[in-house]
């Protein structure tokens, strides 16, 4: 057990390593439960560019997401990060990060003792990465898993690249997702290790037998080295080979889990919640009863997946390509338009102007198909405005309409009437675009007939870090 050092309780810390920013929480716990002690959030601004990339491809810079973590740790109490016992890792799911696994990264002292820089890793592949075309994934071979493939799959990139840059793949023998590749390196994992919630998102997973298709995947030379040990979500992966911005060393590393997973443990109490994340993606969810098993086949049409939680169980999800990335999106236009018009406006400016312009527009007729990204079950539904009266043009009427066009798509996804159907009483409401929005939040309690209950804008660490505390 980790020495917790310093006085007072033991901490546990959540760490969720978002598309666009990093989150960190202590969680300690009281003689009236779990307590979020202290939290820290910075966004990445990961976002790489590589020289004359296809624009489908979406890609992040691994060395920021890990500057962005030590940020955060480094803001965090040493006294009680002196006191951290088990740290629990989330973060985006499906994306692939490549390395090799002796040189993944260096460690030296920062002002907060050790800390570590990726070295020798790729780039971060992410789940909005496009490369993958619809013809490009009916070439590859049917997968045995209840998920359908998609673009931006662990797997589907991997043999994107066996396809078009099989050098690349040779300079490295370890791949994961970003929160794979975090606790590989805070373990001195030789061999990464993935929970069956990531292992699921990467697509060629067969849930029941939580294995690989790895027959399948062998018969197309897919490198199947390169597929991580899959173990249980709330299993321990390891313990902290070295001391970590003042995380003693020998403190339990919980096996990474998904951001999605982790944002709705730290909310869903009731099997009659229905939890709405809306963070860069969104997702609208409820529990499966105990014991549901997905169909062997996915339906690829279906807007509704099923996503493994914890203990044999699954979500339903509504898991939208399209969140926070669509407003991020609309604020970036607004900011190039305001340069081409010789103003120069910073992003972080525009949120608040816009939010304030759509409080003081109680109602707007203009209706917005939010989907810029298009959606897994349909990839070709991009984004569309319409009933665009001469009244309707204020920056007001465009952010209520676009903020209450992202509620609306994910209710087309999995509608209101099933939710009411499956005896939800509840909304659940996580993710810092939900939090720090309260235009959305308006029109989430316009659409559906439930109370409607908010968490913090760091939700998914405080969820991962309370599956380590029910873990001890
Ligand atoms: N200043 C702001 N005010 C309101 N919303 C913001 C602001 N900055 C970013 N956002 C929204 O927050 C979203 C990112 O939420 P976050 O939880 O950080 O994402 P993730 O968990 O995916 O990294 C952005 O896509 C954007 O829509
Ligand atoms: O795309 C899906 C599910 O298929 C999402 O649940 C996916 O896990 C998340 O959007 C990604 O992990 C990114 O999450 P976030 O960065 O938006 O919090």
């Amino acid at each position: 057990m980790a020495a917790a050092g310093g006085s007072g309780p033991s901490c546990v810390l959540g760490i969720d390593l978002g598309t666009t920013s990093v989150k960190a929480a202590l969680v300690t716990g009281t003689e009236r439960g779990l307590a979020l002690a202290q939290s820290c959030c910075r966004e990445t601004q990961a976002h790489s560019e590589s020289p004359g990339a296809a624009p489908q491809r979406m890609e992040q810079d691994v060395q920021k997401i890990i500057k962005a973590l030590n940020e955060c740790l480094a803001a965090l109490p040493q006294q009680q990060l002196q006191r951290v016992t088990h740290v629990g890792i989330s973060g985006q799911m499906h994306g692939v990060v490549f390395w090799k696994s002796d040189k993944g990264c260096k460690w030296s002292e920062s002002g907060t003792g050790p800390a570590f820089e990726a070295e020798q890793v790729s780039p971060l592949v992410t789940w909005q990465d496009g490369r993958c075309s619809p013809t490009f994934l009916t070439s590859l071979p049917l997968p045995q898993s209840h998920v359908s493939l998609a673009t931006g799959f662990g797997c589907a990139t991997v043999f994107w690249y066996l396809k078009n840059s099989p050098d690349f793949l040779k300079a490295y023998d370890a791949a994961g997702t970003i929160q794979d590749y975090v606790v590989a390196m805070l373990c001195d994992l030789k061999k990464p290790l993935m929970s069956v919630q990531n292992a699921a998102s990467w697509g060629y997973f067969n849930c029941r037998n939580k294995s690989w298709n790895t027959d399948i995947l062998k018969k197309s030379s897919f490198p199947v080295h390169l597929l991580p040990e899959v173990g249980d979500p709330g299993s321990i992966a390891g313990r902290t080979a070295r001391a970590w911005h003042g995380i003693p060393k020998g403190a339990k590393v919980g096996i990474a889990l998904g951001d999605f997973q982790c944002s709705v443990y730290s909310c869903l109490t009731e099997r009659t919640d229905a939890v709405l994340n809306i963070s860069t993606s969104a997702q609208l969810t409820i529990s499966m009863p105990l014991g549901f098993q997905p169909p062997e086949a996915p339906d690829p049409s279906s807007a509704v997946t099923y996503f493994p939680y914890f203990n044999g169980d699954y979500l339903a999800v509504a898991a939208s390509l399209n969140g926070g990335n669509v407003l991020a999106t609309f604020v970036g236009m607004v900011a190039q338009w305001a340069q081409e018009l010789g103003f120069q406006v910073q992003e972080s400016a525009i949120y608040p102007r816009i939010i304030q312009a759509a409080l003081a527009q109680k109602h707007s007729k203009l209706s917005v198909h939010p989907t810029l990204f298009g959606e897994r079950h349909l990839p070709e539904l991009l984004a569309s405005v319409s009933d665009i009266g001469a009244s309707e043009l204020s920056l007001g009427h465009v952010t209520r309409a676009l903020c209450r066009g992202l509620v609306e798509n994910l209710c087309s996804m999995l509608a209101v009437q099933q939710l009411e159907e499956m005896g939800v009483r509840r909304i659940l409401g996580s993710g810092s675009a939900l939090a720090r929005n309260e235009v959305l939040r308006q029109e989430v309690e316009r659409i559906f007939p439930f109370p409607v209950v908010y968490g913090k804008d760091v939700d998914a660490a405080v969820g991962a870090a309370m599956v380590m505390f029910h873990s001890k």
